[in-house]
């Protein structure tokens, strides 16, 4: 039987329930962004090898070594940005019972329902569920831990550059916040990422968790037509950002072997980072 996923509607806060911010009411699209498209056009197979990309390789298995050590679990986890896309909490969806998929647009998490009600026309994310499935050992098949994900994943509106990114929304303090490709697109200068690493560390009880990956020395990204601005960051940037919001890394991970054409994206490095709130 299918479960049925949802826009939250009803939150439950310290033992009371409040109504959430109707999906009706969030921006509904970034001017021209086509989420169906930018999905097609960054986590579709490699035509020549029907492998998933290597820098999404790069990001799952970070992701699995990360949610296999125990290290971080909890009750909840929150993702800030995430789009149309579910392939960051694929290794996380084992150590939460809770798990938040937000965003600015609510086209973006509109494609993710698609894909949580199992809809026709849904991206296909089975390759991404297979590889990190085997990454895992294979304890779980990849229909179980899609199951899995679509019985405890909420839709909810975020804005990073607000002091509260739920607003006006609010959820108990959680694990674990993952962001990922977000915050070069949300922050125009260094002053406004700063301003958002701290707004999403609040989100975060002390001891908990924060796991951003992000591009570096990055200035534009192409969708169909449309070409989207990036802040371009360096390591350094991003290193005293974390620390500045309160948080001490304890792994930092790059990579560099980009394979993406310069027209659709002119970054030079990924990287993944774990830090913990101090
Ligand atoms: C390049 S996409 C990355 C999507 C996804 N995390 C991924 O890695 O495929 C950037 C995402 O950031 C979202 N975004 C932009 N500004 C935001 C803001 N102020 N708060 C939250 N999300 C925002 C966009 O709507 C978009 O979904």
């Amino acid at each position: 039987m299918l479960h049925e996923p949802v826009f939250v509607h009803r939150l439950l806060i310290r033992g009371e329930e409040m109504d959430a911010e109707p999906a009706e009411k969030w921006p509904k699209s970034e001017n021209n962004f086509d989420a169906r498209k930018y999905l097609d056009t960054f986590y579709a197979l490699d035509p020549e090898t029907q492998e998933i990309d290597k820098e999404s390789q790069f990001l799952l298995k970070f992701m699995d070594r990360i949610f296999a050590s125990g290290h971080v679990q909890g009750e909840s986890i929150i993702e800030l940005g995430s789009g149309p896309s579910i392939h960051h909490i694929l290794s996380a969806c084992k150590c939460f019972k809770k798990i938040y998929l937000t965003d600015y647009f609510q086209e973006n998490l509109r494609e993710i329902e698609r894909w949580l009600k199992d809809e026709e026309d849904a991206f296909d994310w089975k390759p991404y569920l297979k590889y990190v499935c085997n990454l895992e050992g294979n304890r779980t098949t990849p229909e179980e831990k899609a199951a899995e994900i679509r019985k405890n994943v909420l839709l909810l509106k975020s804005d990073v550059n607000k002091p509260n990114p739920l607003e006006p929304n609010q959820l108990p303090p959680t694990d674990c916040v993952i962001i990922a490709g977000c915050l070069i697109c949300a922050c125009k200068t260094l002053d406004d990422f700063r301003s958002a690493v701290k707004n999403i560390v609040s989100l975060v009880r002390p001891g908990g968790f924060l796991i951003i990956s992000d591009y570096l020395g990055a200035s534009y990204y192409v969708v169909g037509k449309d070409k989207f601005p990036l802040l371009s960051l360096d390591e350094d940037m991003v290193r005293r950002a974390i620390a500045g919001a309160g948080c001490a890394i304890e792994e930092f991970n790059m990579f560099k072997d980009f394979a993406i054409p310069e027209e659709v994206f002119d970054c030079k490095n990924v990287f993944c980072l774990l830090a913990r709130k101090l």
